[in-house]
């Protein structure tokens, strides 16, 4: 692993050898300690041009590898990780702050993708033979070619990593352009995979800020882009690609997640699962509950007088700590102070705070989470507010509660905790999101099953378990080892 802090680090990775960027400087910062952990440049256009060239000579030879092979390198790649869990999971702490533990989880779930999507390539874009008179029927698969693939920072190992791996055993060669907040986990992953025997150029990294992400996303040499990030980056991404019907989008964005109580017996059961849904990873999930549906009385009462007290005991703390907390910090103190200004603004318009979300320390990402009822106040924008603030409604009937619910441009994930299934199904009938709960967290998807969500939270490409749909197009062929007449022909045709 690299050590260097300095502007001529070599950060990039394009055609198989590691160079300085040419680009704008940045650095990643540690949130939990404010030290600067990495520095370097962006690529700028010409080294981006660079490696997309790069990446289409070394297409030909990855795709044209026999389908056992690609998996040789990808499984050496699991084995890597296996061989470096603890030492990746020290770098997703340090450079997002996150907890250890929970950094211990991301690398986890990033070593079951491999297995996980090679079963899913085999079962949802495997190759089948149907019958034909005369004739062989085909369904096959075929890679799309040149893909980017653009991470976020919540995840900075995991989620690259579920377009990543399916990308590569399709056949695909890949442009990884991470987050510019953690440059040090992409340099890591990448380096795994250099030493997993990846050919050179099958896999380049792109790193930088916006403009690196432009001159990628804009280059007109790649076939596809797979994205995970947020809304406003995937709506633009979207326009940017509008008139291009040849390039295939993913797009994985976020969402403003309701969660819903009903009738619910074991209290604590239900707080436990609030609590997991709304302030894991202190609320930097794409799937957390943003918004608390709870009834009017003594029922909707007593869960969120629990809630607040479990909530106001949550251990927030240093990623590192020997006693481990439930979240660390969010990504940076910038991020911490704009979730303070989030909830000034919903206190604005009429939100009474139960539990304030505060920032610990000015220079730092760690925040208390915060609950905030709105009931009562002014409707308010439909954002995501990413990070551990989660918004009470209290409601009287529970169909209200579901428009309500439904009331979001987004649709990532919902849940109902309620112990009458009946209401679970007429819950499901109506709730529209693309990851729907019953009885568990909203949050912890499994790579198993497909994830994606609808509206303004992704344009109907899932990835996780579907990602092989949208890592290769199928071909349909008939094939006869050699030509020959039909024994009848059709009419009007003399031969
Ligand atoms: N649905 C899903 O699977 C998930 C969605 N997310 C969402 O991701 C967001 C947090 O991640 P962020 O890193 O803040 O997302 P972001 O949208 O700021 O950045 C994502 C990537 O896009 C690049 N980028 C930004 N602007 C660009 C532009 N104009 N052109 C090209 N590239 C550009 C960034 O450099 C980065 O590599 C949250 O909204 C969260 O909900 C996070 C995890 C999972
Ligand atoms: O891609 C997968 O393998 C499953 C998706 C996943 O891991 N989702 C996580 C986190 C994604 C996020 O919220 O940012 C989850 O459901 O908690």
């Amino acid at each position: 692993m690299s050590s260097v802090i300095d502007n001529t680090h070599t950060c990039q990775f394009i055609q198989g050898e590691w160079q300085a960027g040419k680009g704008i400087a940045f650095e990643s910062v540690n949130p939990a300690n404010g030290e600067v952990i990495w520095r370097g440049q962006g690529a700028d256009a010409a080294q981006v041009d660079g490696a997309v060239k790069a990446a289409r000579s070394a297409f030909y030879l990855w795709s044209a590898k026999p389908l056992a092979e690609r998996l040789q390198v990808v499984e050496a790649f699991a084995a890597e990780l296996t061989a470096n869990t603890e030492t990746m999971a020290r770098l997703i702490a340090e450079e997002t702050g996150k907890a250890l533990w929970e950094s211990r989880t991301e690398v986890a779930a990033m070593t079951g993708k491999i297995a996980i999507s090679i079963r899913a390539h085999n079962e949802r874009t495997g190759t089948v033979e149907n019958p034909m008179p005369g004739a062989r029927a085909f369904i096959r698969h075929k890679p799309h070619g040149v893909v980017a693939v653009f991470g976020p920072y919540n995840f900075p190992g995991h989620l690259p990593n579920g377009h990543i791996v399916p990308a590569l055993i399709a056949g695909n060669v890949v442009l990884f352009k991470p987050s510019e907040l953690t440059p040090k986990v992409a340099e890591y992953t990448v380096q795994l995979w250099q030493q997993a025997g990846l050919p050179a150029g099958v896999i380049s990294l792109l790193q930088g800020e916006v403009a690196t992400g432009k001159a990628l996303a804009g280059h007109p040499g790649i076939d596809g882009l797979f994205f995970t990030g947020s809304s406003n980056t995937g709506h633009l991404l979207h326009q940017q690609y509008a008139g291009q019907p040849g390039k295939i989008l993913a797009l994985e964005m976020g969402g403003n997640n309701p969660l819903l109580v009903k009738d619910v017996e074991n209290i604590d059961a239900a707080v436990h699962d609030i609590i997991q849904s709304a302030f894991i990873s202190s609320g930097q999930r794409c799937t957390c509950a943003r918004r608390l549906f709870l009834q009017q009385g003594a029922k909707g009462d007593a869960i969120l007088a629990k809630l607040v007290e479990a909530t106001s005991k949550i251990k927030v703390g240093q990623p590192f700590a020997e006693e481990q907390p439930f979240y660390g910090a969010m990504i940076s103190a910038k991020a911490a102070a704009a979730m303070v200004k989030a909830q000034a603004d919903i206190q604005a318009a009429g939100g009474v705070s139960l539990l304030e979300l505060t920032q610990v320390d000015p220079a730092l990402g760690f925040v208390t989470p915060g609950i905030i009822d709105v009931t009562k106040a002014a409707p308010l924008p439909d954002e995501e507010h990413f990070g551990p603030l989660l918004k009470v409604y209290r409601y009287e009937d529970f169909d209200a509660a579901i428009d309500e619910a439904n009331n979001t441009a987004f649709g990532l994930s919902a849940g109902l905790l309620g112990d009458n299934e009946a209401d679970y199904q007429h819950f499901f009938g109506r709730i529209r999101a693309g990851i729907v709960n019953w009885n568990k967290p909203i949050t912890g998807a499994s790579s198993a099953a497909p994830f994606g969500g609808i509206g303004a939270s992704g344009n109907h490409r899932a990835s996780a378990y579907y990602a092989a749909d949208y890592c290769a197009y199928p071909v349909s062929s008939v094939e006869a080892s050699s030509v020959s007449l039909p024994a009848t022909l059709s009419p009007g045709l003399s031969i």
